[in-house]
């Protein structure tokens, strides 16, 4: 039960004594006794949420949610000394109605394994299904469970009969009723009180695992999509950002959402419950109650936008500190070398200082919410007193009905402002969850691969006309209409200076990015034709910045295909020349490469890097700058194994993009690139020929040691 609710029923017991006690005589003090306490209790709620909330939303979340449990715990046992003090008067009985009561509620927590068993069957949790109802999202359309609603149901019913045996209990006191129907009240109030309490814990423990369970599949849901999106994506989406969302937003959905969902649904089964046993009582009465009801729920639809809005404000700031914080711990060599630390950490604490400032705002408008909800509720309540009271001096309806029906116009009070939270907090989680449904149903810009497999492939390349627009810059043009063809088993190169177009010709021979306009075909057919797995087991890559993953050096030269026997490991290793240095690590081939890479020096991650391309056998190997950071006798048998001195059983075509005209030299072909353009192709000697070409500037240049940019 909500603590602010614990205390008015603390309060309203003592109340509600006294005023049978003065037999409504003296009411008008009555109702302004009550009114200053319950004022009271507003202020105290109203001060507590603000400090709660504000805690609650920053920084130092867990730190807050231990402090001030201890205080809730205060206001529980409070509330638990209260109902032993009114135990403590009163008498009671028992008949076959509590029985079937007793029954129904033994049965309750069948129903819940019951349930617990079907979600774990079915694969799926009423929360997701209902989460995916209320967004109406594209996603997880396979989620139908209809039944499962009841089943909530029925865990929130004893609820319902709480303020019924609590009001006939209190009466029981004040009126001095029978010993036998005391005894009843009594046996009914504990069987409600401990049931309610006992299938609470079962309906805790069971949103707690559907919590967990649709955490989970959001995550994987959205990483699957993250993994299916074009390189493009990427380039315009930070990897900081895209991790929060992951990692954050995903967390605040399922925990925020589908706790809401859950007290929705309990709100909303009290709500029927406590209405019908108001009219039961007095219809009139019940009118009377329900005129502010409208009203309230105005306010907290108005809220609830306002959150929502707030709440998309929150999360963007705070996917950018992440964003900030991310960049900074990767590149922290480079951040340390410049002494820049202070200035990220501000950068940092600026960005979470913007979404405290949001949270402020957020945190008055609960407040201010809250606040205007329990003023509401008051003139309900003294409305209804006023009118009660008249009524049972009148003869309409009995003293003990009017403790009964205060209790539940208490309740439904405590309901109504349950459903204006509940709604607050659904809108600011759905202000969460618009970015990651914007990824889960971002559908890739890049054609679907094919599914062409064919058995052999003979590795001829043809660029036809070939012109690429990167997207994160989409009005400068990369490489335009660039046409050449490579035959199967030749050696070639892409030469130039840099930032004219070279790793952009890899990157379109990769699939990593699809040309704005032309055809690049492979064996004369278009690369988006073959199968995904199929092409990049053809074509290998090593980039300019190999990276290797935090695993062993054997698993990162198998990686993606994990079945190779030692030897062949071993093979490749030898073929570029990394046995010998693997051999003198402890370790050896077990040792670890440390997160991208970084154990390893930067010619022994490329020659690793090499190695874990030329394992698969690929058709087409691709070299961007691949030998770049080894030195030139190591640089010279590598190449010389890989292409100039192959076994010339394996046809391979392959491609280099290199700096160091001298490692290009001995190529069948050499294109020469400027600025996105092809300006020359053709052998070294050929090249050389043309007086003034570019080719023959650039070695000439780096014969004389000149720099080529
Ligand atoms: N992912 C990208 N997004 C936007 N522009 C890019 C991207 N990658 C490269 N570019 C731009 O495209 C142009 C060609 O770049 P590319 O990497 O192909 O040059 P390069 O010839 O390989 O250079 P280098 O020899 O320095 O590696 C450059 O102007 C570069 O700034």
């Amino acid at each position: 039960m909500e603590i602010t609710r614990r205390i008015y029923f603390i309060v309203l017991g003592l109340i509600l004594t006294m005023l049978i006690d003065l037999y409504l005589s003296s009411s008008k003090n009555v109702l302004i006794f009550l009114a200053f306490i319950r004022i009271l209790g507003i202020f105290i709620a109203f001060f507590y949420r603000i400090i709660y909330d504000n805690y609650d939303k920053n920084i130092d979340y867990n730190t807050t949610k231990t402090f001030w449990s201890p205080f809730k715990n205060i206001f529980v046992i409070i509330a638990a000394i209260e109902q032993a003090f009114i135990m403590y008067y009163i008498k009671f009985s028992y008949d076959l109605q509590s029985i079937l009561y007793i029954i129904e509620q033994v049965s309750m927590p069948l129903f819940v394994y019951l349930w617990i068993r079907r979600i774990e069957k079915e694969d799926f949790s009423v929360l997701q299904y209902i989460w995916f109802e209320v967004f109406d999202s594209t996603n997880d359309r396979d989620l139908q469970s209809k039944r499962k609603d009841e089943l909530l149901a029925q865990l929130y019913a004893p609820e319902v009969f709480v303020p019924l045996y609590t009001g006939r209990l209190l009466s029981s006191v004040a009126f001095k009723e029978a010993w036998s129907q005391f005894q009843y009240n009594l046996i009914m109030f504990i069987v409600v009180n401990f049931a309610g309490g006992f299938l609470g814990g079962f309906r805790m423990g069971i949103f707690s695992l559907c919590i967990s369970r649709l955490s989970i599949r959001l995550r994987t849901k959205l990483f699957q999509s993250y993994l299916q999106q074009e390189i493009g994506f990427f380039d315009t989406h930070e990897s900081g950002k895209l991790l929060s969302r992951l990692n954050h937003d995903t967390q605040v959905m399922s925990s925020t959402v589908a706790n809401n969902i859950a007290q929705c649904i309990g709100a909303f089964v009290r709500f029927i419950g406590t209405l019908i046993m108001m009219i039961k009582l007095s219809l009139h009465l019940t009118i009377a109650c329900l005129i502010g009801a409208p009203l309230i729920l105005i306010v907290a639809k108005i809220s609830g936008n306002a959150h929502r809005r707030i709440s998309e404000k929150v999360q963007d700031l705070s996917a950018e500190a992440f964003e900030i914080a991310e960049e900074t711990i990767q590149t922290i060599r480079t951040v340390r070398s410049f002494g820049n630390e202070n200035e990220e950490l501000k950068r940092f604490e600026n960005t979470l200082q913007q979404s405290y400032q949001v949270s402020w705002i957020q945190a008055i408008l609960t407040s201010a919410q809250k606040w205007f909800v329990e003023l509401a509720q008051l003139c309900m309540s003294i409305v209804m007193l006023a009118y009660g009271a008249k009524l049972v001096r009148d003869n309409y309806i009995t003293g003990p009905d009017l403790l009964a029906f205060i209790i539940y116009e208490l309740t439904l009070g405590g309901i109504l402002s349950d459903i204006s939270q509940i709604y607050t907090s659904l809108m600011s989680a759905a202000g969460a969850s618009y970015s990651v449904f914007d990824y889960l149903d971002r559908k890739p810009m890049q054609k679907p691969s094919g599914i062409i497999q064919p058995h052999e492939l003979q590795g001829d390349i043809e660029f036809d006309n070939v012109s690429l627009v990167y997207p994160a810059r989409p009005d400068e043009i990369a490489i335009q209409n660039m046409s050449f063809k490579i035959k199967s088993g030749q050696t070639c190169a892409f030469v130039g200076p840099s930032g004219s177009g070279k790793s952009t010709c890899i990157n379109l021979l990769e699939r990593f990015y699809d040309p704005t306009h032309g055809k690049i075909l492979i064996d004369g057919r278009e690369i988006h034709e073959y199968d995904h797995k199929y092409l990049h087991k053809k074509i290998a890559m090593v980039g300019q910045e190999p990276i290797l993953f935090n695993r062993s050096i054997q698993e990162n030269i198998t990686y993606a295909k994990d079945n190779y026997d030692e030897t062949t490991i071993i093979q490749a290793a030898q073929q570029v020349n990394a046995h010998g240095f693997i051999n003198e690590l402890i370790n050896g081939y077990n040792t670890k490469c440390g997160q991208r890479g970084g154990h390893l020096s930067g010619g022994q991650k490329q020659r690793v890097s090499i190695a874990r391309a030329i394992i698969r056998k690929p058709t087409i190997l691709l070299l961007d700058e691949a030998t770049s950071a080894l030195d030139p006798v190591n640089e010279r048998l590598i190449q010389d194994s890989l292409f100039y001195k192959r076994d010339s059983q394996e046809p391979r075509t392959v491609l280099i993009s290199a700096h160091r005209l001298s490692t290009i030299e001995r190529c069948d072909k050499i294109f020469v690139i400027h600025k996105g353009h092809l300006i020359e192709q053709g052998t070294h000697d050929e090249l050389m020929t043309i007086e003034n070409g570019i080719y023959h500037e650039l070695v000439r240049r780096q014969r004389m040691n000149i720099d080529d940019d």
